[in-house]
């Protein structure tokens, strides 16, 4: 199993360490054709206006929803999920959005000031004990679809969840040394290619 971390802006090395550590295969991803023989891709946090401009300068937009269109598992991380997202609120009011891809809405730098970065233990549904997760700058997700599954809370907010083969979390998984989120992510990519092995 192979899986992408997509290298245009944020905290790539320490995807790769993490999904390592899951027992995946990890690469950096720098060009759209670099995702053909990928099974699952990482969209990492950093800065989700600077990530969408580069996806569009560098072609990945097209690519990537040719990605998921074929069910690959994406998952993305704060700046990350934004950019899966198919709604973006930010201060200034409503954003054009980037790949457009999960029945999401999400609010950009949503814990104000005060609270821009801190952690805390979340319990994730599919993970037995709380997982460590780092916020910085973090989104909120606002409303959710029909087929989306909040999978974390934090205090009543809701920041994961998974639609289909999407997943993405509103914190840094990569940030500490609990690679249960990746974990889960690397269960997933498995699931799918044995679905596509028993077609
Ligand atoms: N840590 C992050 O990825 C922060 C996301 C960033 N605040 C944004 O809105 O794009």
């Amino acid at each position: 199993m192979k899986i992408g971390v997509l290298a245009l802006q944020g905290a790539v090395a320490e995807h790769i360490r993490s999904l390592e550590s899951a027992g995946a295969e990890a690469v950096a991803i720098k060009w759209p054709h670099e995702l053909d023989d990928l099974d699952g891709l990482v969209i990492p946090g950093g800065e989700s206006t600077t990530i969408g401009k580069l996806m569009r300068r560098y072609n990945f937009i097209e690519a990537i929803r040719q990605f998921s269109a074929q069910q690959k598992p994406i998952f993305g991380t704060c700046a990350g999920l934004i950019v899966l997202a198919q709604h973006i609120e930010s201060n200034h009011g409503t954003e054009e959005p980037h790949l457009a891809l999960m029945d999401i809405r999400v609010r950009r730098n949503a814990f104000g000031r005060q609270r821009e970065s801190f952690e805390t233990d979340l319990q994730v549904k599919g993970i037995e004990s709380p997982v460590r997760a780092v916020f910085i700058r973090a989104p909120l997700i606002e409303a959710v679809g029909e087929e989306v599954d909040v999978i974390c809370e934090a205090n009543g907010e809701m920041v994961a969840a998974r639609q289909g083969h999407l997943l993405v979390c509103s914190f840094h998984p990569e940030l500490t040394e609990d690679s249960r989120m990746h974990h889960y992510f690397v269960q997933m990519t498995a699931q799918s290619l044995q679905t596509k092995a028993s077609r």
